[in-house]
């Protein structure tokens, strides 16, 4: 058996309607990390591609069509991208699978579906959307209007290329901005299918242009570049600092979705029919490498056993795979540099006494997956809640349980972490559910279950796992600018 083969794509920048190459000619090759063949060369955008990219997006905002249109013309380009992406989706998953390693079957069932409903959700939002007026009796009334800000950089990581940056690209649309979008260097395959897609709708040109190549470079001119005024970035919290840095000096908008380290609590109530499986979903989806991951297991002593034996049994059930295999719960992690990171952690763990469950090295697999970056699901016990594996995220599939005795106990670790993305609790007691929920100091808290989303709901971190909220709403006020308008009656 062998993976699916593809011949090596050639990958230019979307600058104003039209794939070109990078100014110098210059590519990077792109790997499937789960046989380190050759998939693709990309053009490599330098300083001066990302200054024409961003001076496009200027001319496309200040003198095209886009932010004059009616929301309802806006809405229906956006509906017929989010049907191309439908349209697309064997192709893109495909894509996804090819450069993240992501299974393709869950890519092409979730991912992709959810990546078209950002997009249209984001179209029905801002058709409903009204605004506000604020009469001063008979002298005086105040209405608002949302205005977009301008030219969006929208930088994120390589975990979930697609669906990730259309949650960004929604709703920068939708408040009629232009975008330069920059995705993760060692995952470009499906977002450089977006200034297309965008184009096919009847998205003017200039509107959506993408510009590929390394953070330090291509990153650090958009997030400098005085045409830019505002920043959405998902990724690292060290990545997020440099931002922030960076986009001072031309005083950009920021909205930041960053790490995670989230504790996800089991007490001896809960349903474990219900909780062993949902905590497998959070601990290894996407190989772990996931902001979400509930890597922290905290249970509960009186049910440490019991818990142990069933999580133990249902992570060395998972099968480890090709990702474009049917049936394939985990790939490999996604590159080389990646892997020796998430395996570095092993190490630690031994040297901070942690005891090894399970996993903890390379499964098992056909000889055409050996040069894959594959890890068994590994999980551990620690006593230590203040050790590195149990406060860094490792964004793989490295789990670890820490044992607890009271509620009060559970908060205090729960919280004793620099990040806030989220919380899981697992219990039958709707009180303590709620108790938990409140304490626990996190942008969202799933009860019961995980990763379930609503798309009007705030979504972002507390601590350093953000700035700002995403979602409903709280996008459209990131990406646009309320003016009030003050009209004289006499
Ligand atoms: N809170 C959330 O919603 C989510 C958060 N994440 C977080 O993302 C991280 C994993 O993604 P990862 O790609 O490794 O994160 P990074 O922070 O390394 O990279 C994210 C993006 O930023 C770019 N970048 C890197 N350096 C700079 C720079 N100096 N200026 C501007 N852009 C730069 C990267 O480019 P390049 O790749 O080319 O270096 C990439 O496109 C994890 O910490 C995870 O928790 C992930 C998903 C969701
Ligand atoms: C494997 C999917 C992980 C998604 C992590 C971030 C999700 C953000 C969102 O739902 O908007």
């Amino acid at each position: 058996m062998t993976s699916v083969k593809t011949d090596v794509k050639e990958i230019g920048l979307y600058i104003n309607g039209e794939y070109v190459p990078a100014s110098n000619k210059n590519t990077f090759d792109v790997m499937n990390p789960a046989t380190q063949e050759l998939i693709a060369r990309v053009s490599e955008a330098t300083e001066e591609d990302v200054d024409r990219a961003c001076r496009v997006a200027r001319d496309a905002f200040e003198n095209g069509p886009w932010r004059r249109m009616t929301v309802q013309e806006r809405a229906a380009k956006l509906r017929k991208m989010a049907d191309i992406i439908l349209e697309r989706k064997e192709e893109i998953a495909r894509y996804d699978a090819m450069d993240v390693g992501k299974p393709y079957e869950a890519t092409v069932g979730h991912e992709v579906a959810r990546a078209a409903h950002n997009i249209r959700f984001f179209a029905d939002f801002v058709e409903k959307q009204g605004g506000e007026t604020y009469p001063m009796g008979e002298e005086y009334i105040n209405y608002t209007r949302y205005e977009p800000v301008g030219v969006a950089a929208l930088i994120t990581p390589w975990n979930v290329p697609f669906m990730l940056t259309t949650w960004k690209l929604g709703p920068c649309l939708a408040g009629g901005n232009t975008a330069v979008i920059k995705p993760a260097e060692n995952t470009p395959l499906s977002v450089s299918l977006l200034g297309e897609i965008a184009k096919e709708a009847g998205i003017p040109d200039g509107v959506v242009n993408v510009v590929q190549g390394q953070g330090s470079v291509v990153g650090n001119a958009l997030s400098t570049h005085p045409e830019v005024d505002l920043i959405s970035f998902t990724g690292s919290t060290a990545t997020g600092k440099r931002i922030l840095k960076s986009g001072a000096d031309t005083l950009k908008k920021v909205s930041f979705e960053l790490g995670g380290k989230a504790a996800n609590i089991i007490f001896e109530d809960a349903d474990l029919e219900k909780a062993v499986p949902g905590s497998i979903r959070a601990a290894f989806m996407n190989s772990g490498q996931v902001c979400l991951a509930g890597s922290r297991i905290l249970v509960q002593r009186s049910i440490f056993n019991e818990f142990l034996e069933k999580f133990k049994e249902a992570a060395m059930a998972l099968k480890v795979g090709d990702p474009q295999e049917k049936g394939t719960d985990m790939g490999p992690l996604v590159s080389e540099d990646h892997y020796n990171k998430v395996t570095s952690y092993l190490e630690i763990a031994k040297e901070e006494g942690a005891e090894l469950v399970c996993g903890g090295k390379r499964p098992e697999l056909p000889e055409y997956l050996y040069k894959g970056f594959y890890l068994e699901p590994t999980v551990y016990i620690s006593n230590n809640p203040k050790s590195r594996i149990c406060q860094e995220e490792i964004f793989g599939p490295v789990v670890t349980l820490i044992p607890f005795d009271t509620e009060e106990e559970a908060l205090q670790i729960a919280n004793d972490t620099d990040y806030g993305l989220n919380g899981v609790v697992w219990t039958e007691n709707l009180q303590r559910a709620h108790r938990i929920s409140h304490h626990v100091r996190a942008g969202t808290i799933w009860v019961n279950c995980w990763f379930v989303r609503d798309l009007r709901a705030p979504f972002g971190g507390f601590k350093k796992s953000g700035i700002g909220r995403e979602g409903g709403h709280h996008s459209m006020e990131f990406f646009t600018e309320a003016k009030n308008i003050c009209i004289a009656l006499k």
